[in-house]
C-alpha cells in the first residue's frame, strides 16, 4: 500500500531552498497558460465530448479581455442524459475493484502532480488567485485523489469480518455505494473541492455528473478530460451552465442518489431541503463561514496582526475559512489596530499571476457590487480604518479590485458583522474577559474555522474547550482561520457551515458516498 504524503509544493520549495526554481516553472507555465485561452470546451456526457450551439464566455476576474474559455452551455435534456449515463454505467463501475479504482485515481493524482504548475498559472487568471493560493489549490486535489486512494485500500475497500458468538453464523459488513451523485462545486476551489468531491464519489464505486462553478470551470474540466477515457463511459459526466437550471435538475433528479454540494449556506439549505423532501437519500452540504479570530493581551500582536491579515485577505477573503470578525482585548486593541492596518497599507495589490502580487480581484462585477454596499453600510454605522476604495487606474480597471478593507465601532448585531460577506473586508470588535469573546465569536449561525492568539496555555484550553467551529488553529500567524492540510487537519463545518460533522481530507469523509450492509452466513 502506497503511503499518503502531502504535495505541499510552496512548503518544500521554501524548506528546500528551491524557490527560484518554482518561481521559473511557474512563469514558463504562464506563457504555455496563455496558449490555450479562448479555446471551446465541450459537456463530456456517456464518454463523448459535446458541443453546444449554445454557449458562454468566462473572462478573467482580473480583465475582462483575456477569454479563458467559450464553454458549453448544458440543457435540462443534456444535464437528464448524463444523470442517465451516470445511472448506466454504475453497475460497471461499481464492480471495478476497489484497488482498481484507486490505482486510477493515483494515476490522475501523479498527471495533475505533472502538470501542476501549468494547472496553476491557468487558475490565476480564472479566478483570481495569487500563484501561492492557486498551487495549494492544485495540490490540494492531488492530495484529496491520493488521500482517499490510500483510505480505500487501507479499509480494504471498507469490507470488515465481524465475529459472532454463534459459531454457525460467518458475518461481515461491506459498504457499498449508493449510485448516481451530483456534484455541484463552487468556484473558489475549482480545483481542490471540485475534484474532492468528485473523487469521494467515484473512488467508493459511485457514478456522477459534476457541474462546476460558471465563473471557474475550466481547472476541473482538466480532471474529467483526463478521467473520463479511463473509466467506463458514463461513470463521470461534465455539465456546465447555469447553477439555478443544471444544479436544480440535479437536486430535484429521481434518478440521483446522493448530492455533494459546496457553496453558500443559501443555495445548499434551499437544496438540501428540496432534495431530503420526501426521501433519505445523502446531501453532503459544506457551505459558509463567519470565522472569528480572538486576541489577547497575552497575544504576540506582531504574530496576531500577520495571521489575521493572512486570513482576512488571503485570496480576496473569498475563502469559507477566510477570517471576518476579530475580538481584540481593550487593554491591546489600539497596538493590535496600528499593526495590522500598516500591514495591510503594504500589501501588493494586481494580477495575481505577478510574483510579489498578494491580492488579486475578487470573483466578479456582483462581488464588487457588494463590496461597495458594504462600504457604505461601514461608512454609516463604523469607522473604516482603511481601504475601502473600488481600485480603477488604467491597469486595474478592466478587473473587479478593490482594497482590503478594515472596519471597527460596529454594533455587534450589525449584518456586516454577522454575514458571511466572501470580500477582503474585516471587523475590528473590542472585549474585556475571553470568556466574552468566545461568547461572541460563537453567537453567529456558522461554525466553520476560528483561530486565538495568545502566550497563556489556559486561554489555549478554555478557547479549545468553548469554541464552536469545526476547524481551530492557535497562533497561527502564517493565516489565523484558513489553508488546513489534507490528512493533517480534516475540513469540517459545525452549525450552518456544512451538514454532516465529517470533514473533507479525514478519515470519515468517504464512508458519506457508501450505506453499509451486514452480510450473514448460516452454516
Ligand atoms: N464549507 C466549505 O468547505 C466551503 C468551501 C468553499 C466554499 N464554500 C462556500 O461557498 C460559497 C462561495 O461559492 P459560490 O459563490 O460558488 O457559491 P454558490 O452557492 O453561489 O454556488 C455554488 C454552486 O451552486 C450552483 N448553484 C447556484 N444556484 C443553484 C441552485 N439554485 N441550485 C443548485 N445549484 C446552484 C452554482 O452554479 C455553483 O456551482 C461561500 O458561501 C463559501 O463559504 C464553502
Ligand atoms: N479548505 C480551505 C477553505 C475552503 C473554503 O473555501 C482552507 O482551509 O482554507
Amino acid at each position: 500500500m502506497t503511503e499518503f504524503e502531502n504535495e505541499f509544493t510552496w512548503g518544500r520549495a521554501i524548506s528546500q531552498n528551491t524557490t527560484d526554481e518554482f518561481h521559473e516553472k511557474f512563469e514558463k507555465a504562464v506563457d504555455d497558460a496563455k496558449k490555450e485561452f479562448g479555446k471551446k470546451y465541450p459537456l463530456i456526457i456517456n464518454g463523448q465530448e459535446i458541443y453546444s450551439d449554445e454557449t458562454f464566455f468566462v473572462t478573467s476576474p482580473s480583465d475582462s479581455q483575456i477569454t479563458i474559455g467559450e464553454f458549453s452551455k448544458a440543457t435540462i435534456s443534456d444535464t437528464n442524459d448524463a444523470i442517465s449515463s451516470a445511472k448506466n454505467a454504475f453497475e460497471i463501475w461499481s464492480n471495478t475493484s476497489y484497488l482498481k479504482r484507486a490505482e486510477i485515481f493515483r494515476e490522475c493524482a501523479d498527471y495533475f502532480s505533472s502538470r501542476k504548475f501549468f494547472l496553476t498559472a491557468i487558475m490565476t487568471f480564472e479566478n483570481g488567485k495569487n500563484r501561492f493560493e492557486a498551487m495549494g489549490d492544485v495540490d490540494e486535489a492531488i492530495d484529496f485523489m491520493r488521500f482517499y486512494a490510500f483510505q480505500l485500500e487501507k479499509n480494504k475497500g471498507f469490507y470488515k469480518q465481524t465475529s459472532h458468538p454463534n459459531p454457525r453464523e460467518k458475518t461481515q459488513t461491506i459498504m457499498k455505494p449508493y449510485g448516481v451523485w451530483g456534484i455541484i462545486a463552487p468556484f473558489n476551489f475549482p480545483s481542490a473541492i471540485a475534484i474532492g468531491m468528485t473523487t469521494g464519489a467515484l473512488i467508493t464505486g459511485n457514478t456522477a455528473v459534476l457541474k462546476p462553478a460558471s465563473t471557474a470551470p475550466l481547472s476541473s474540466f482538466y480532471f474529467v478530460n483526463f478521467l473520463f477515457s479511463k473509466i467506463p463511459n458514463g461513470a463521470i459526466n461534465f455539465v456546465t451552465g447555469s447553477g439555478s437550471t443544471l444544479g436544480k435538475t440535479l437536486i430535484e433528479s429521481k434518478d440521483v442518489d446522493g448530492i455533494a454540494f459546496t457553496g453558500s449556506r443559501e443555495v445548499g439549505m434551499q437544496g438540501f431541503q428540496e432534495f431530503t423532501k420526501t426521501t433519505t437519500k445523502p446531501f453532503i452540504s459544506e457551505m459558509g463561514g463567519k470565522n472569528p479570530a480572538i486576541v489577547t493581551k497575552n497575544a504576540d500582536l506582531d504574530k496576531a496582526s500577520e495571521g489575521v491579515m493572512n486570513a482576512a485577505f488571503g485570496f480576496g477573503g473569498q475563502k469559507c475559512s477566510a477570517c471576518s470578525r476579530v475580538y481584540v482585548h481593550n487593554d491591546v486593541a489600539d497596538q493590535f489596530i496600528s499593526k495590522i492596518v500598516e500591514k495591510t497599507k503594504k500589501l501588493r495589490i494586481g494580477m495575481p499571476w505577478q510574483k510579489d502580487v498578494f491580492l488579486g480581484p475578487v470573483i466578479n462585477n456582483d462581488a464588487k457590487i457588494k463590496f461597495e454596499n458594504a462600504v457604505n453600510l461601514a461608512k454609516q454605522d463604523g469607522e473604516i480604518l482603511t481601504g475601502g476604495i473600488v481600485l480603477n487606474s488604467s491597469e486595474l480597471e478592466k478587473g473587479y479590485f478593490v482594497e482590503p478593507t478594515i472596519v471597527t465601532k460596529l454594533p455587534e448585531d450589525h449584518k456586516l458583522v454577522k454575514e458571511e460577506l466572501f470580500l477582503p473586508f474585516l471587523c475590528i470588535q473590542r472585549y474585556d474577559t475571553l470568556d466574552d469573546a468566545i461568547k461572541l465569536a460563537n453567537q453567529t449561525e456558522y461554525g466553520l474555522t476560528a483561530g486565538i492568539f495568545s502566550n497563556d496555555e489556559k486561554q489555549l484550553e478554555e478557547f479549545f474547550s468553548k469554541i464552536q467551529a469545526g476547524v481551530v488553529y492557535a497562533n497561527r500567524f502564517a493565516s489565523a482561520t484558513t489553508a488546513a492540510l489534507v490528512s493533517s487537519q480534516p475540513f469540517v463545518g459545525w452549525k450552518n457551515s456544512g451538514s454532516t460533522g465529517k470533514g473533507a481530507g479525514g478519515e470519515n469523509y468517504l464512508q458519506q458516498f457508501m450505506r453499509s450492509q451486514t452480510q450473514t452466513r448460516c452454516d
